[in-house]
């Protein structure tokens, strides 16, 4: 196994200290110009990589496929090479001294082992990047998360466990069958939790993906893997959603039942691994659950999404990726929206709806009548008009092609009305037009406080036109049915994360986070006022950074 050794060094001068710290290894096209420019070393502990060099010919980004490469060198979906890096950043504009605290994203940073390159934006390893602010000042970093999957690939040069769409090579037939009665036992799944980042009530830190046992325990301060999450139940599934609902009381996630189809719906309490059940949902059509990648709550309810694109076992067999990878989709088998009772577990509806492809809901609420009954729930989403080629779409050689092509399959703000009255349909419309946000949109979040309840505001990626890719910030206001967007040409950023102002009383008092990968080959960290979406301070990484997912918030806790 490698063992993967770090050296701490605390340097005044940014250029030799850069130079000691590797950074050539990171990927980086004109970053170190830019480093020079406007990055700072104040004088705080500079943590830094691997007494290991980095690759040295791989270290500069060469599988960049461009069209029109002088114009566009952004590095977001390039390998960054260098395991870790910290420091403080430079801040243009003014951060409020209010935001204390620890921004953490997490997303795939590394799709190439040796020689072999990784196909889909998806089987990328971890790499987590961290921006915590205290008193206006931005200290930043990244870490690559040291799942076994991370580490056998760095120590056998080669992918030996399945990823999203990878799949180990056997060289024997007998290694072949191995591997084959792997994938039912779980042994060859990957723990490469590379999708998203939560903070559970009683403080631990959790990457996920949707393998449950690519949960991984990350120290939030120096970004260490600390190890596993191991559930302590009796639940033997493989996989669950890789969004589950967090709050500071509990952790709701399903776990698809692909044998029975249908879902398990679990909680969790705070300083607990144990998962309880609190009730199932059986599926209403299709040979195989839907995909459940993330599900909304109301107040009072669960809502348990069942998209026709659904688990395909046919699928999980191939060794080669499918244009659909581990899904398949059954237009006949038809899509439905169930309501599970949270206190009591028993279903409260379960209603078909119009055919539709989301990969992340944004929030739900309950609608009541003039005696407070609650008369139906609305689930809104972020909706790919029911199209799956937005899967496709995700692959690194397309999101690497950078012709003016207006290749980005629409999306909108799609929102389920569910009557709890007993109808059998329920229905799909578009919250607002989605030219507000460019007919294209993913990638969202709102006030926390809001989840569950009725609410206006939801961030999210849009899109300005021609793109491959969400190219702008927008901030969708749901009673008007307008948007305000943020664009900067060429800049790929990540999702928008709404951290509120302590004390707030608007929903959208507070600032919004971003983390850029610019048309430079450069990175940034951008906050937006949360009110106006106007810029309010923006620092460069001494490099590029690759794209990444999701992220969550550690407030500094007061003592
Ligand atoms: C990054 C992201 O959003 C999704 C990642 C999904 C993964 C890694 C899914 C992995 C799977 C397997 C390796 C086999 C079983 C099915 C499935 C959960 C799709
Ligand atoms: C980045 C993405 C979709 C963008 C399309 O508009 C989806 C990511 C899914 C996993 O978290
Ligand atoms: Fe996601």
């Amino acid at each position: 196994m490698a063992s993967l050794t770090f050296r701490t060094i605390a340097s005044n001068s940014f250029p030799s200290g850069l130079a000691d710290f590797g950074v050539s290894g990171v990927h980086t096209k004109g970053s170190l110009t830019v480093a020079s420019k406007k990055w700072c070393n104040r004088g705080v502990k500079v943590t830094n990589v691997a007494t290991r060099s980095p690759p040295p010919s791989t270290s500069l980004a060469p599988d960049i496929e461009s069209t029109d490469e002088d114009e566009h060198k952004s590095v977001a979906w390039t390998s960054i090479r260098q395991e870790r890096w910290e420091g403080e950043l430079a801040v243009d504009g003014e951060i409020p001294l209010w935001l204390s605290g620890t921004y953490l994203r997490n997303g795939p940073g590394l799709w190439d082992i040796e020689d072999y390159k990784f196909r889909h934006l998806f089987d990328g390893y971890a790499t987590l990047v961290r921006l915590h602010f205290e008193d206006g000042r931005l200290i930043a970093g990244h870490r690559h998360v040291e799942s076994e999957a991370y580490k056998s690939a760095q120590t056998n040069k080669k992918i030996c466990y399945r990823e999203f769409s990878e799949v180990p090579k056997q060289e024997s037939f007998l290694s072949y069958v191995g591997e084959l009665a792997g994938l039912f036992s779980g042994a060859s799944l990957t723990d490469n939790a590379n999708t998203g980042v939560i903070k559970l009530g009683d403080g631990r830190v959790v990457c996920l993906t949707e393998t449950i046992k690519g949960s991984i325990v990350v120290d939030p301060d120096t970004l260490d893997t600390i190890g596993k999450f191991e559930y302590t139940d009796s639940w033997n599934g493989l996989i669950h959603s890789a969004h589950p609902i967090v709050t500071d009381t509990e952790f709701l996630t399903l776990l698809p039942d692909l044998i029975r189809p249908g879902y398990v719906v679990v909680r969790m309490e705070p300083d607990s691994n144990e998962r309880k059940v609190i009730g199932r949902v059986e599926c209403s059509g299709g040979p195989a659950p839907g995909w459940v990648h993330s599900f909304p709550v109301t107040e009072h309810y669960i809502i348990v999404p069942e998209m026709p694109l659904r688990y395909s076992a046919g699928n999980l067999l191939k060794a080669e990726p499918t244009p659909l990878y581990k899904f398949h989709w059954y237009p006949d088998s038809k899509a439905f929206m169930h309501v599970m009772c949270k206190a009591s577990g028993k279903i409260v509806a379960s209603v078909e709806v119009p055919l539709f492809v989301t990969f992340h809901f944004i929030n739900a609420y309950e609608e009541k009548d003039e005696d407070g009954r609650v008369t139906s729930v609305i689930a809104d989403c972020c909706e790919h008009n029911a199209d799956t080629s937005i899967l496709d779409k995700l692959k690194l050689e397309n999101l690497r092609t950078h012709s003016t092509e207006d290749v980005l399959p629409d999306a909108r703000v799609g929102r389920f009305i569910i009557p709890l009255d007993g109808s059998p349909k329920g229905e799909l419309v578009a919250a607002l037009d989605p030219n507000q946000h460019g007919k294209g949109m993913d990638m969202c979040s709102i006030n926390p406080l809001y989840l569950g309840r009725k609410y206006r505001y939801a961030y999210a990626c849009g899109a300005q036109r021609p793109c491959n890719f969400p190219n702008t910030l927008t901030k969708i206001d749901l009673f008007t049915g307008t948007a305000k967007n943020w664009h900067e040409e060429g800049a790929v950023p990540s999702e928008p994360f709404f951290v509120a102002r302590p004390g707030a009383i608007e929903e959208d008092d507070g600032v919004v986070i971003s983390i850029i990968s610019d048309k430079n080959g450069e990175g940034y960290a951008l906050v937006l006022d949360g009110t106006t979406f106007q810029e309010i301070a923006r620092a460069s990484f001494p490099y590029g950074l690759p794209y990444g997912l999701h992220g969550c918030w550690v407030p500094k806790i007061n003592v």
